[in-house]
């Protein structure tokens, strides 16, 4: 008889956290529709409030996360000599970069104008969906994108465990985008569908050759000191962003305190800590122009302060290359908005942001 107690004057109110959505009846073939829907209108409140959520349910064992995330900590441990083996160089140079793959050093990143305290190694869908095509230096350089990706050769198991690793969430990123289907209330699959066919599983068909990115990224301690009073952060770990494609999947250390999601009011930063065994989801501005900006794709910051070397590894689950990213007539129509956008491929909208440095 809990209602008889009067209610404790020391009660402090909870403190607002990210829900944590349970994907497993999207993984698995035999639960219920039931089960499904509750998922769907999960994902659909968690992309209205915050556009980010918890995982749960992904059948990823918690060792290989741990696995993951200890082999990119090696890599960025090694000297610098070891990481720049696989440095990333323009497209089109005799060093035979293609803008985007490799090892980027500490500082290289830009976002918002500054240099962010960190270190990364990006690599992407190997481009298997139309021809190469020679870079601007002639023979044996590259087009943007177009090299292949510059694997870490230390720690020597690294490549193997994170192909399978992306074989993994392949099957995530699937499960996630189809769920947001239903929760978008998009209807049922039709049969003959293709890619401009707006039904239940349109962001299934248009990501089933997801050209995606997996990004390590090192982020050692800020140096600056920490003055709560003030809203003007000098340094970051990563400036203020939205993501650019479709569904972000990350995993971190279990270092608190460093990645931040802007809230609804425009100006609270919420601390999206790690939990164990979980990945932290959002959604990008591909998904905010399909959705007409029914979901929004959110703001998040990195400003680690605290202890140790954090390792971040987020796997971006983006559109096709050639997907034509343009609102949904359905959610135009119930945005009661002006469509936000005329609509272009994914490969063009990605290629824009590699040429800009991608959150300069
Ligand atoms: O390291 C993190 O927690 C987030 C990094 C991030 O937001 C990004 O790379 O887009
Ligand atoms: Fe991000």
């Amino acid at each position: 008889m809990t209602g008889c107690l009067p209610p404790s004057p020391a009660a402090t109110p909870p403190i607002e956290s990210l829900p944590i959505i349970d994907i497993s009846p999207y993984l698995d073939p035999s639960s219920s529709p039931r089960s499904r829907q509750e998922t769907a209108s999960a994902i659909n409140r968690a992309c209205i409030d915050y556009g980010f959520f918890y995982l749960t349910g992904h059948d990823i064992p918690t060792s290989k996360l741990d696995e993951v995330i200890s082999l990119a900590r090696q890599f960025f441990f090694s000297p610098l000599s070891e990481k720049n083996k696989i440095k990333r160089y323009d497209a089109g140079g005799p060093e035979g970069g293609d803008g985007a793959r490799g090892y980027q050093g500490m500082g290289e990143n830009i976002t918002l104008g500054r240099r962010d305290v960190q270190e990364a190694v990006d690599l992407y869908r190997e481009w298997d969906h139309s021809p190469k095509e020679e870079g601007n230096g002639g023979k044996g350089t590259y087009k943007t994108l177009q090299g292949p990706n510059l694997w870490p050769a230390q720690p020597p198991e690294l490549k193997e465990v994170y192909l399978d690793y992306i074989d993994q969430l392949m099957k995530v990123g699937e499960a996630v985008v189809r769920a947001m289907g239903t929760a978008l209330d998009l209807g049922a699959p039709q049969p003959n569908a293709n890619t401009t066919t707006e039904d239940g599983d349109v962001f299934v068909r248009n990501t089933d050759h997801s050209f995606w990115v997996m990004r390590m990224i090192g982020y050692p301690p800020l140096q600056a000191p920490y003055n709560p009073d003030s809203s003007d952060v000098t340094e970051f770990s990563c400036g203020e962003h939205t993501d650019y494609g479709c569904v972000t999947l990350l995993l971190a250390d279990p270092t608190p305190g460093a990645l931040q999601v802007l809230l609804k009011d425009n100006k609270t930063w919420l601390n999206a800590d790690p939990i164990p065994g979980h990945f932290v989801v959002n959604i990008g501005d591909m998904i905010e122009r399909w959705t007409n900006g029914i979901w929004k794709s959110n703001k998040h910051r990195v400003i680690h302060r605290g202890e140790g070397y954090r390792v971040s590894v987020p796997f971006f689950y983006e559109p096709n290359f050639e997907a034509m990213v343009k609102p949904l007539g359905k959610c135009v129509e119930r945005s009661g908005e002006a469509p936000v956008h005329e609509g272009n491929t994914y490969g063009e909208h990605l290629l824009g942001k590699v040429f800009n440095n991608f959150y300069k």
